[in-house]
């Protein structure tokens, strides 16, 4: 019996499609797409635009439904939960990071932090909360908001905040597309050390190889399906991965 295998992935997503319209107009952004993702491990899901990432983010986070397929977190199925058990489970079990960091301007750092543990009506656990504050090096700012922090202190912010609830995962998109190379390296290291360190699971979506090294685990989309799918592929291997696509898709449309 595999007792160990109903417990060893954080996400794991089954013939998962989403398509968007129909008829001759339909675009099917997920065509088949079935992963896992193992606790404490780090992958960046890559491709080109359009193949389906930001969809497979957003389906596997709870916050799409997708057309067909399942989703587990854990070993809770999504699509067997109410609107408002899904909303629970995406405030207490997963993190999202935005290349916009979406905080809300009108709260401070430390109000921006809390706020998936106040809207789930849980109290912060003030150990939890000082450790996660201090990981990210805020510890300065929390009475400032968001305006008053470079990009690279806003994405701090917004990973405190997703880790807050110890969730069982974090899915990131495009976390550092919005910051300069050497801002979005700390970024990432960050990602990296809370992965190392808490056992953090972690799913990015990105464009960049420089962030995609930073995996431990690289997933290519391509028209809606995993075309690639590399343990720790180096800086290059992943930039000729990526190029061997784009000239795959030229010869297709050429
Ligand atoms: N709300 C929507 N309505 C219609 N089509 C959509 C919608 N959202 C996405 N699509 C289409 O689904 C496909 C996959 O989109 P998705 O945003 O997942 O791609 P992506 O790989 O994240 O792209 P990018 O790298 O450009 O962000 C694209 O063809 C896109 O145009």
């Amino acid at each position: 019996m595999s007792v160990m295998t109903a417990n060893a992935a954080a996400v794991r997503v089954e013939a998962l499609t989403r398509t968007y319209g129909s008829g001759p107009q339909a675009v099917h952004a997920l065509a088949g797409v079935d992963a896992e993702f193992a606790r404490g491990t780090f992958t960046a899901v890559m491709g080109p635009s359009g193949s389906g990432k930001s969809t497979l983010l957003q389906a596997a986070a709870g916050l799409d439904r997708p057309t067909s397929g399942r989703v587990f977190i854990g070993d809770t199925e999504l699509s067997r939960l109410s609107e408002t058990r899904l909303t629970e489970l995406r405030r207490g079990r997963i993190g999202f990071i935005f290349q916009a960091f979406n905080l809300i301007g009108a709260l401070n750092v430390a109000e921006n932090i809390e706020l998936p543990l106040r809207m789930a009506g849980a109290a912060p656990d003030p150990a939890w909360l000082a450790h996660v504050v201090a990981r990210v090096g805020l510890g300065e700012r929390l009475r400032h908001r968001p305006a008053e922090l470079s990009g690279g202190q806003q994405q701090r912010v917004a990973i405190a905040r997703a880790l807050v609830s110890r969730p069982d995962v974090v899915f990131c998109d495009e976390p550092t597309g919005a910051l300069d190379t050497t801002t979005a390296a700390d970024v990432l290291a960050l990602l990296r050390a809370i992965v190392d360190e808490h056992g953090q699971t972690v799913v990015m979506v990105t464009h960049d190889p420089v962030a995609a090294s930073y995996a431990d685990r690289v997933v290519v989309l391509a028209d809606g399906r995993i075309v690639r799918d590399v343990p720790q592929p180096g800086v290059s291997a992943i930039a000729a991965m990526l190029a061997s696509l784009d000239r795959r898709a030229a010869a297709v449309e050429g």
